[in-house]
């Protein structure tokens, strides 16, 4: 577990549900430190992926290691199960799960830190709650807090262990934008401590605003593994220049020199060209191409 390697590697990984392949021949590796969103449709696969990273399901074939231990035999293959191994293996990985974010009638301070106390070097309660965004909500009991409180909880518990690598499946799921930006905040400070990310959401402008890299995933095979800027040659896409046409409507030009395109707009109209926008393929129009495609 003191392997400086990559904190992820995944080779030729496949897993299927009677007749169903849900992931199939998956390779991926993630650094340590980084920020990793796995990107896909509903039932794409991603959380069979991450369930196996993280010892909660079984895979048929490939090989497996996190933080250098292959989670099949941590997470309890015989004689294995409650190992000093697999305690210390587990210890170093947090994990926020699709919301629950309710503990009855404990009170938001209990939870976290109950939770603080199965970890050797937890993390200040305190400090984790505020940093969470929920100071002011330390004495509320969990069951009345919002949706958007309770999944602040959950990853205020994801932390609380100062995980080496930390799993957030659809983390931001339910926030408000202001939260959400104070989330992604939160989520780079992580990165900068050190915390390696391996993040699955369905919202691309936090890919965008968070990873490093992002593999995107359909029926069940990695179908394409970059940066945001460069996701299916999205650096290389032409832009599209669009301005308001002369008898109203609007006129676009597709250009890979979009400069040029708008110098001589700007000559033709004397100066400001009406309604004048120049803009690239988001992330999104390039994923959602990608798995049309797929
Ligand atoms: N426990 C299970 N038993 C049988 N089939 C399953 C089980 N879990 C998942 N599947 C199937 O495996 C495939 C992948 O599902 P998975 O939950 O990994 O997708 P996902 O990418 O996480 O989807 P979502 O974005 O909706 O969370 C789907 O076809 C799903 O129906």
């Amino acid at each position: 577990m003191e392997d400086q390697g990559s904190a992820i590697v995944v080779q030729g990984l496949r897993k299927t549900y009677g007749d169903n392949v849900a992931v199939d021949a998956v390779d991926l590796e993630v650094a340590r430190g980084e920020i990793f969103a796995l990107l896909g449709p509903n039932g794409a696969g991603k959380t069979t992926t991450v369930e196996i990273l993280e010892g909660y399901r079984k895979r048929d074939a490939g090989t497996v290691q996190v933080l250098g231990t292959d989670p099949a035999v941590a997470a309890g293959g015989p004689g294995t199960t409650g190992s000093e191994h697999a305690r210390r293996w587990r210890q170093q990985i947090g994990i926020v799960l699709q919301g629950t974010g309710e503990f009855d009638e404990l009170t938001v301070g209990e939870v976290v830190r109950h939770f603080a106390r199965f970890y050797p070097k937890p993390d200040d309660p305190a400090s984790v709650i505020e940093r969470v965004g929920l100071a002011d909500k330390v004495k509320a009991r969990t069951h009345t807090l919002s949706g958007g409180q309770k999944r602040r909880l959950d990853v205020a518990l994801g932390i609380v262990g100062r995980p080496a690598l930390l799993f957030l499946d659809e983390p931001t799921t339910g926030f408000d934008p202001e939260a959400r930006r104070e989330f992604w905040g939160l989520i780079r400070d992580l990165r900068d401590g050190g915390t390696t990310i391996l993040l699955t959401t369905h919202y691309l402008e936090e890919a965008e605003a968070l990873a490093d890299r992002v593999g995107v995933i359909a029926a069940g095979r990695l179908i394409a593994l970059d940066t945001p800027g460069r996701l299916g040659r999205r650096d290389e896409a032409l832009a599209t220049v669009s301005w308001r046409a002369d008898g109203g409507g609007w006129e676009r030009r597709r250009s890979a020199t979009p400069t040029a395109v708008v110098s001589e707009l700007a000559e033709r109209y004397g100066g400001e060209v009406p309604g004048l926008t120049v803009s690239r393929p988001t992330l999104e129009d390039i994923y959602l191409d990608m798995i049309g495609a797929s």
